[in-house]
């Protein structure tokens, strides 16, 4: 059997007889057929959906679709299209009761003929400016198992704290096609889609933040200063007088994916203009937020609704709402949450 608390350098490459894809992982680590289905499910998702990005030139995907989403973002093809893909893919694995999307208005609930004991919140396609420019955009997933009794699942099936999420997960549409996941009590594990086996191949185990805190890396919109609270202004003016480097791409999982494997810390606070962040809760806070804390980061709502709040505490009661984020390393996170005090 495969040793997967072993990162697995050069497994994978088109001349060796032996490499560890993420269908062994699954199978072997899991025990739970039902979760096994529904993460094959997801990766086939992340399969299609970075094949459409990849062709989006040539087949004509870029630009708009022509709607809002709840959010109030305007929704781009790629938006749509991958969010077909993954509500189909998730489907059909027979292991959902709820589905919870971005790009859906409402919560999908599963007809109880085909429901399973999951409840999946996903971002289909994060980082929608990236998309017509061809920057690397990503898809973020969290998975809770239902808590309300029957087979039916139901709203409150997902309104409930971060830290009952099963398995949280992203997978990066880069140079490279990346899956980082991360079950609940077990390590932080990455994986690269090689498109010659059209496979995702083991490429690292138990992935942890750099000792130390790493590069002094500071990741914000920083258009957004005049509208900060007063501790954000100084922790960031700070950064700077520190000679930190400010690194932002505008996609939370390239930003929280370079955040975890160099260090530093990304932050998309609250502001006087969204007094609530702008970052959703259900598919984009909670997943980040548990990756982190599995890789030995920490990750914080900053000042929010009069208190400092670890993320996964949250209890949320809408579906799409929002939160202020602040994730990475203990060093640096630590640092701007002192400033409130
Ligand atoms: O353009 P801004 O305001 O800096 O916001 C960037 C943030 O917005 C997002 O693009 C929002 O996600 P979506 O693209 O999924 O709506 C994040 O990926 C990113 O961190
Ligand atoms: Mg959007
Ligand atoms: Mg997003
Ligand atoms: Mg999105």
């Amino acid at each position: 059997m495969a040793n997967f608390s072993k990162t697995t350098p050069g497994s994978g490459g088109d001349l060796d007889s032996e490499f560890h894809s993420l269908t062994e992982y699954l199978m072997t680590t899991l025990k739970d057929q039902e979760l096994t289905v529904l993460m094959s499910q997801m990766a086939l998702a992340c399969k299609a959906t970075s094949r459409a990005c990849a062709k989006a030139g040539i087949a004509n995907l870029f630009g708009m679709a022509g709607d809002q989403n709840s959010s109030g973002d305007d929704q781009k093809k790629l938006d749509v299209l991958s969010n077909d893909i993954f509500v189909n893919a998730l489907l059909k694995s027979g292991s959902c009761c709820v589905l919870v999307s971005e790009e859906n208005e409402e919560p999908i609930i599963v007809p109880e003929k085909d429901a399973g004991r999951f409840c999946v919140c996903f971002d289909p396609l994060d980082g929608s400016s990236n998309i017509d420019c061809n920057v690397s955009t990503g898809t973020i997933f969290a998975v809770y198992e239902k808590k309300t009794p029957g087979k039916l699942g139901s709203v409150a099936d997902v309104l409930r704290v971060g830290s009952d999420i099963v398995a949280a997960g992203y997978c990066m549409y880069g140079a490279a096609t990346e899956l980082v996941l991360c079950f609940k009590g077990q390590s932080v594990q990455r994986f690269a889609l090689d498109p010659s086996l059209g496979e995702f191949v083991h490429t690292h185990s138990n992935v942890t933040f750099p000792s130390g805190g790493g590069k002094k890396i500071y990741s914000c919109n920083e258009g957004n200063f005049p509208y900060w609270d007063q501790p954000i202004k100084d922790a960031v003016t700070e950064f700077k007088a520190k000679k930190y480097a400010l690194r932002y791409v505008g996609s939370m999982v390239s930003d929280v994916h370079r955040t975890i494997l160099y260090g530093g810390v990304f932050v998309y606070p609250a502001d006087s203009k969204s007094p609530k962040g702008k970052l959703r809760v259900l598919y984009e806070g909670f997943p980040m937020a548990l990756l982190v804390e599995c890789a030995g980061g920490k990750a914080s709502t900053g000042m929010f609704n009069g208190s400092v709040q670890r993320m996964l505490d949250l209890e949320p009661t809408h579906v799409h709402e929002r939160c202020p984020v602040i994730l990475g390393s203990p060093r640096d996170v630590d640092f701007i949450l002192s400033k409130y005090n």
